[in-house]
């Protein structure tokens, strides 16, 4: 396959509601949505998954910019491209970014199954047909806002909560709604927000039966998680210390956690989620698929990617309704009772809506060698 058009647009959506992590608070959504198309008028489409601020991972929308027109794009750009899984090696000399990576290998995944004309989900090996999905709920201000909260995420079938907490808004509020809802399934991610001198206060999240707690040591650490997974019960999850396969590999020998979140994003792309996911799978290690406030287009990157087998607990990928006033695909993203049904359509198996991207694209550009 030969890219020979790459456009980069920046998107900024409103969120439906503001969303609160023990790093800081979204109201919107600003994005770099990626572009690339053949010489036959087929285009592929991903999004960078990194914020306005360096406050999840080092990246920024700006450097995710820079990033891809000055090395990643010139590398791809009518270059022979046998197969996506090719372009993660092509990759290999550039350091980190690995959201910038990601975003256009990932364009460069959906295009290949356009031209091949079957889903994305099948060209990644995946077979499940129907992935069942949990709700992130952030900070609230109060805990009957957090409550009410949950009952809707209940009411609309979600397979479990997960909530953010941070100090100040743990062991007492998991308590509230341990003792509201006894039998739900529940899990906490703390974002960094620890250190292992609060290790005191881990220990009492044991008493509320979580599936699991996430990332809640440093962003970069795997030897202290180590340390506390070994004095607690709850299963500890890492999300922001996982940026590729050897990190897994290391994290699991280390026993630093027993569940991984993988984010197409923060790993470098598909390539290497699905190598992530293959490590997990032989060492009986469940993973599940993290969300990152995404559109619509990153929304079904998720969803191909767990239909892999190993996608034993639900992921974030909610409804598109839970996040957008309107997305920028068609159909949007639905869920029933927890439910995703997989898209059978080619490639990400939603219509990218050009009219929605024109209304929420402030600038654009696009590359040839032309
Ligand atoms: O609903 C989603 O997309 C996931 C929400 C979420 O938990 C999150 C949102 C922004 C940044 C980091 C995280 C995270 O999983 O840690
Ligand atoms: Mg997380």
């Amino acid at each position: 396959m030969q890219i020979t058009e790459v456009r980069l647009r920046h998107l900024n959506m409103d969120l439906v509601a503001p969303f609160t992590t023990s790093f800081g608070t979204f109201v919107d959504k600003e994005f770099i949505l990626v572009e690339v198309k053949n010489g036959e008028g087929l285009s592929g489409w991903a999004e960078s998954v990194a914020f306005s601020a360096p406050w999840y991972n080092e990246e920024t929308i700006k450097t995710n910019w820079t990033m891809l027109e000055d090395f990643l794009i010139p590398l791809v750009l009518d270059k022979e491209i046998e197969h996506p899984r090719d372009v993660s090696d092509m990759f290999s000399h550039i350091r980190k970014n690995n959201m910038a990576k990601s975003a256009i290998e990932g364009a460069i995944w959906d295009l290949y199954a356009k031209e091949k004309n079957i889903p994305l989900s099948m060209a990644l090996g995946g077979e499940l047909e129907k992935i069942d999905v949990g709700i992130s709920i952030g900070i609230q201000k109060t805990v009957p806002e957090l409550l009410a909260k949950i009952e809707a995420g209940l009411k609309d079938g979600y397979k479990r909560i997960k909530m953010k907490i941070q100090p100040g808004w743990d062991v007492d509020v998991i308590r509230e709604v341990r003792n509201r809802y006894p039998d739900i399934p529940i899990m906490a991610d703390a974002n960094s927000a620890y250190r292992l001198k609060d290790i005191e206060l881990l220990k009492q999240l044991d008493q509320f039966d979580l599936m699991m707690i996430e990332q809640p040591l440093s962003s970069d650490d795997i030897v202290d998680h180590a340390t506390l997974q070994a004095e607690i019960k709850t299963p500890i999850c890492l999300d922001e210390s996982i940026h590729s396969v050897e990190d897994a590999r290391k994290a699991l020998e280390l026993g630093s956690c027993k569940i991984i979140n993988i984010k197409i994003g923060r790993v470098g792309g598909l390539t290497e989620a699905m190598k992530i996911h293959e490590l997990c799978k032989e060492r009986n290690v469940p993973v599940w698929c993290g969300g990152m406030l995404e559109s619509g287009v990153g929304r079904a990157h998720n969803i191909a990617l767990t239909t892999l087998d190993n996608f034993t607990m639900p992921g974030d990928t909610a409804a598109s309704a839970n996040y957008w006033h309107k997305d920028i695909i068609q159909p949007e993203v639905t869920v029933y009772d927890g439910v995703i049904t997989v898209p059978k359509a080619a490639g990400i198996g939603y219509e990218v809506d050009y009219t929605a991207v024109d209304e929420f694209t402030s600038y654009s550009k696009r590359y040839t060698n032309k």
